[in-house]
């Protein structure tokens, strides 16, 4: 804090639930207590669940001042939000996305004196993955004031602290916590080495546990796919679980309220994507699953760091497959922790292997009757769309690709046809020729 109020760039990087988002709403309300105008403070982060959380703490620490704050994401009435943009709330809260179609798309408000620029999950923001900021980053950079206060926070930064130097340019102040681990200590880490086909029985095992073993809990499970979240979903409340999702295939406003509901221990298990893996602060939650092994040390960090955060303990458990082991590795080298097996009764899970594998089919077929993977389509075409390419014309040219592939296919598995053909044709003709020659040596003889 003392750096960021001597008007320095910063960058912060602490574990999960330390604080950081404190570290940079505090400073910023002091300023603006003594030189209060708007737009003062820009706050960005990569999830419209995240901007709520943040705008909530900046509204509750900037009582006093009567702070007025205004969110901007996307999923929500844009018509209301350039109304309110207008109004020249001291701090605007935004995903990059929703913010850059404002500026290109209004002139009802300036950014230009902006005193702030905060980039909270910086390295998410930052990075080049599935959702790229790239672009909706330079739209909004481009209508700051060069002269302002860059803070950027992660509990990741390190990996992309190159990229990151280049945003705060003001010889930025660096804090790293100083630890040999980067998870935090009160979270026992496990694993659970499983067979594919036998995750789902191993999941539905370890949440009746919990179940019977404490009356108040509260778990999130982490899944790779939006649809594998969805048939999880579906699957656990078969089993009885109180059980809700969030995935970004879901309408922003059922997302909102799905997450208050489980914040408020209305449902007490959580099935969601990476869509809640950075950021969200849900004091209840005692464990974290990982229904997938993270592909990236850095995601398991974020997920595994709902839990145990500001002192609290917590649990989290890695289901893993032979196939996933030398992402353990990777894991473990990164958080400089081994995970630790999680003890389990081999023969209670094979007791609900069947049950639980049928009851997946049955959801798996259910959901094929809705109209989810139409959706999956609309989506795509949407996206398509925003990158300024024409839907049907990339139909078309990945159609053709195919047709070229499924040809090329057809080739190669001919001509490999052919050369088998041809190849038992010489066997054939040497065997005979042996026989042959195997006859007329016996007449000889
Ligand atoms: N000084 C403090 N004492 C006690 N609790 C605190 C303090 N500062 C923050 N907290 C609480 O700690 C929790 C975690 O804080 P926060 O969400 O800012 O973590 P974070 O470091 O941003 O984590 P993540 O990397 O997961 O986003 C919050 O509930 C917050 O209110």
């Amino acid at each position: 804090m003392p750096p960021i109020l001597e008007g320095r760039d910063c960058m912060g990087c602490a574990k999960t639930g330390s604080g950081k988002t404190a570290a940079f709403v505090l400073p910023v309300v002091q300023k603006l207590s003594e030189d209060p105008y708007g737009i003062f403070c820009l706050v960005l982060t990569p999830t419209r669940e995240l901007a709520y959380q943040i705008a909530e703490q900046f509204r509750v620490l900037g009582k006093p001042l009567g702070l007025k704050d205004c969110i901007i994401v996307g999923g929500m009435d844009m018509v209301s939000q350039a109304l309110e943009l207008s109004k020249q709330p001291h701090v605007v809260v935004a995903t990059p996305g929703r913010l850059a179609d404002h500026i290109r798309s209004s002139d009802t408000f300036s950014m230009s004196r902006i005193q702030f620029l905060i980039m909270d999950e910086a390295d998410r923001l930052l990075e080049q993955g599935c959702t790229d900021f790239t672009k909706d980053l330079e739209t909004i950079l481009g209508i700051l004031p060069a002269k302002r206060q860059t803070l950027l926070f992660s509990a990741t930064l390190t990996d992309t602290l190159h990229d990151l130097k280049n945003i705060a340019m003001n010889k930025p102040f660096f804090w790293e916590s100083k630890s040999e681990t980067r998870t935090v200590e009160e979270l026992d880490q496990r694993y659970i080495l499983t067979p594919e086909k036998v995750k789902d029985a191993y999941l539905v095992h370890l949440i009746q546990k919990f179940t019977d073993e404490h009356d108040d809990w509260s778990i999130i499970v982490f899944t790779n796919t939006c649809k594998d979240c969805q048939i999880l979903t579906m699957m656990m409340r078969e089993f009885n679980f109180p059980t809700i999702s969030l995935h970004s295939r879901m309408k922003q406003k059922q997302r909102f309220a799905n997450l208050a509901m489980f914040k408020a221990s209305v449902y007490k298990l959580l099935i969601a994507t990476d869509v809640a893996s950075r950021g969200l602060d849900i004091p209840t939650v005692q464990v974290v699953i990982n229904h997938n092994t993270p592909g990236l040390p850095k995601i398991y960090i974020h997920r595994v760091g709902r839990t145990a955060r500001a002192g609290r303990n917590g649990v989290s458990i890695t289901l893993v497959t032979q196939y996933d082991i030398h992402l353990v590795q990777s894991i473990e080298a990164q958080i400089q922790t081994k995970l630790k097996e999680y003890p389990v009764v081999e023969k209670e899970v094979l007791k609900i292997l069947t049950q639980v594998n049928v009851t997946r089919r049955q959801c798996e077929i259910k959901l094929e009757s809705t109209d989810f993977d139409e959706k999956k389509e609309i989506y795509k075409r949407k996206e398509l769309i925003l990158e300024g390419k024409d839907p049907d014309l990339e139909a078309k040219r990945k159609a053709e690709l195919e047709k070229i592939r499924s040809h090329k296919k057809k080739f190669k598995l001919k001509i490999q046809e052919s050369i088998d053909k041809q190849k038992r044709g010489q066997l054939k003709k040497k065997l005979m020729k042996r026989k042959q020659m195997k006859k007329a040596g016996k007449t000889t003889a």
